[in-house]
């Protein structure tokens, strides 16, 4: 796909008219966004409105997929999904450094498994580890690359509340630390308020909303300007909100 000349030379991510539709049917018409180096960028969306298949462009893991436009995006990415695609044969540590190469692999990945709190875990099998766990050295996998861009569609999604709370920190701590550029597809407004720079919403095929989060760190979920933003991010994906009837 043609690249894109001009533009801010600081943005990872660049997009322009982005298309893509299965079918003969659009999923995305018209994309345009750019990703500052360094920048976190939650994408909200309603189901199917294009998310993943968004970020699969990104990826540029849609060579299949019909579609049109131009995408900047740098070689040195990496994803995160949902599930942890941990290669059950493999050790955690050989997973972690699976493809790195180079003289200092095992040292790194050991270093990257101490960063997502997993130091004693490295000669376990995958199996042995629990949900939020794998999630964890899917992390360390992606980040023992140093990655300009981190693609991660809904890395929690599949986790319990309180697992999820503990990644939300652990993943804040290691975006302040590595400073990828990082596009995290959610379906959970309030995450995407925690942790973002800037919030987009994808309807019909298009960024809705381009939202800024200039929310000190670390957030809280019970200050009123927490609470204004997420009702704004809410009412663009066509949340209504019933009033609580008043209990007798
Ligand atoms: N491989 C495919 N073949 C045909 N249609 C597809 C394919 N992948 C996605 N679609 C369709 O494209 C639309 C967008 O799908 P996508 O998975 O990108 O949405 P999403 O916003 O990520 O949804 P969700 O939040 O439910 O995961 C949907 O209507 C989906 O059915």
């Amino acid at each position: 796909m043609a690249p894109i000349t001009g533009g801010l030379s600081e943005s990872v991510v660049r997009t322009k008219d982005l298309s893509r539709g299965f079918d003969g049917r659009a999923v995305l018409r018209g994309v345009d966004i750019e990703i500052a180096r360094g920048e976190f960028v939650a994408l909200l969306g309603r189901s199917g409105s294009g998310k993943s298949t968004l970020l699969r462009a990104l990826a540029e893991l849609d060579y299949d997929v019909p579609g049109s436009g131009a995408l900047d995006v740098p070689a040195n990415r990496s994803v995160v999904f949902q599930d942890s695609r941990l290669l059950p044969w493999a050790r955690v540590l050989d997973n972690v450094i699976l493809g790195l190469g180079g003289p200092n692999a095992h040292e790194r990945g050991k270093i990257a498994l101490a960063e997502v709190g997993l130091a004693s875990r490295e000669k376990a099998w995958p199996k042995e580890l629990s949900g939020g766990e794998q999630q964890r050295v899917a992390l360390a996998r992606s980040l023992v690359r140093e990655p300009e861009l981190l693609l991660a569609d809904e890395p929690f999604g599949a986790l319990d509340a309180l697992t999820r709370i503990k990644m939300h920190v652990l993943l804040q701590e290691l975006c302040e630390r590595h400073r990828p550029a990082v596009l995290l597809v959610t379906h959970d407004v309030d995450e995407a308020v925690l942790l973002a720079d800037r919030v987009l919403v994808l309807d019909e095929g298009s960024i809705a909303l381009d939202l800024r989060i200039e929310l000190d760190r670390p957030r809280t979920h019970r200050d009123p300007e927490f609470i204004e933003l997420r009702e704004i991010l809410l009412t663009s994906l066509g949340v209504e909100r019933e009033p609580v009837a008043a209990t007798a």
